[in-house]
């Protein structure tokens, strides 16, 4: 498949949701996050370093989008890794070599270490040669990205019964865990997406996030494009609209669970939580369960991203403040479980205890 034809399947689908990553069995075409809602414009990754720099540069972003990317792109290492030396020892060096680089493109999002390990561990070290890896490499990548996209549709489901029997629903959203961050529905817009196909929901009220802005340009973006009513906020917004009486719950996504329900997010979601607790308003979570860290206990030890300060000091190019000045840029905060009135997971909602209900689960999916 060519790039354009490519570009006009991914058109095509995008009539019934937003699809960010294909793969077109020679190269990873990946939407360009970074020039949207303004331009939609296409990458063809023919190299793992482009994968790579895309993840790095928010090209294409969202915990569980760019562990599915990631899956890609180490097709695309396997690739150059067995044309860069005779010897096998040598190419499976290379190979792990370029996995280690893609895994340590974003730190926080755990999905994207998740994929990488479970190919590299599951695929890659019981194959005897890479040679014989690539073919299951590439259809571990794919199954990945149809598993997620299960996930989200499973999650929908599940969260919707949160607000069985219930209309006129308004959800105040932080960021973009749509369609734009996974390989399907979104996982907080999937569950949206759900309300909103049963005549449940009146309205979407997103939060714009700073400094990024993935609410105001992807989120509003999917939102509209879909048809689904959509108020855009500031960030500093979101407390005053619960205080008004416009938000009936709250669903973020996550970038990673801890094993106690600790919760890391995009920037902001912790004071989130933190006005809906006052205002006594539900703080749902959806996450699949690639975004829980079952190693992990407390969301104190959960690495946060420190991204550059030209994120916050400028937008578009423009500056928004003395460019010479200390600037302080987590990509990530982390919400204590206590917080959490739910997680929405393919498995069904989570509550409280998270440890016990989070354990159980472990169960039923670590086989
Ligand atoms: C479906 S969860 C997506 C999650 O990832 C986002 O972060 P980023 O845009 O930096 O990748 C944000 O935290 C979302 O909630």
């Amino acid at each position: 498949m060519s790039l354009q034809e490519a570009v006009s399947s991914l058109n095509t689908l995008k009539s019934q949701s937003m699809k960010s990553i294909t793969w077109n069995g020679e190269s990873l075409i990946l939407l360009d996050q970074t020039q949207l809602p303004t331009e939609e414009i296409y990458i063809d990754c023919t190299d793992w370093r482009q994968v790579a720099e895309a993840i790095k540069k928010l090209r294409v972003r969202g915990a569980p989008a760019i562990g599915v990317a990631a899956g890609y792109g180490l097709i695309l290492a396997a690739r150059e890794a067995i044309a860069s030396a005779p010897d096998e020892v040598t190419q499976r060096a290379n190979f792990l070599e370029f996995a280690n680089i893609l895994k340590e493109t974003r730190p926080t999002a755990i999905n994207l270490a998740w994929a990488i390990d479970r190919i590299v561990t599951n695929i890659v070290f019981p194959c005897d040669t890479m040679v014989a890896a690539l073919p299951l490499i590439e259809a571990e990548a794919k199954a990945i990205d149809l598993e997620d996209q299960r996930l989200n549709e499973a999650m929908a489901k599940a969260g919707a019964t949160l607000f069985e029997g219930k209309k006129g629903i308004r959800i105040l959203t932080h960021c973009n865990a749509g369609a734009l961050a996974t390989a399907g529905l979104g996982t907080a817009l999937g569950v949206v997406r759900e309300l909103y196909s049963q005549g449940q929901l009146e309205r979407v009220y997103a939060d714009e996030t700073r400094p990024l802005l993935q609410g105001a340009r992807l989120t509003a973006f999917e939102l509209h494009h879909d048809g689904i009513p959509v108020t855009l906020l500031t960030d500093n917004m979101a407390a005053y609209a619960m205080q008004q009486g416009l938000i009936d719950a709250v669903i973020v996504g996550a970038d990673r669970i801890t094993t106690e329900g600790d919760v890391a997010n995009k920037i902001g979601t912790y004071g989130v939580a933190l006005a809906a607790k006052a205002h006594n308003i539900p703080f749902y979570v959806a996450a699949p369960y690639s975004t829980f860290d079952f190693t992990l206990q407390k969301g104190s030890d959960i690495p946060i991203e420190m991204r550059s300060p030209e994120e916050v000091l400028c937008f578009g190019g423009i500056p928004t403040a003395p460019t010479d000045i200390e600037v302080l840029n987590p990509a990530f905060d982390v919400t204590p479980h206590e917080l959490v009135s739910a997680i929405i997971t393919e498995e069904g909602v989570l509550t409280a205890p998270y440890n016990k209900s989070i354990a159980d689960m472990a169960k039923k999916i670590i086989k």
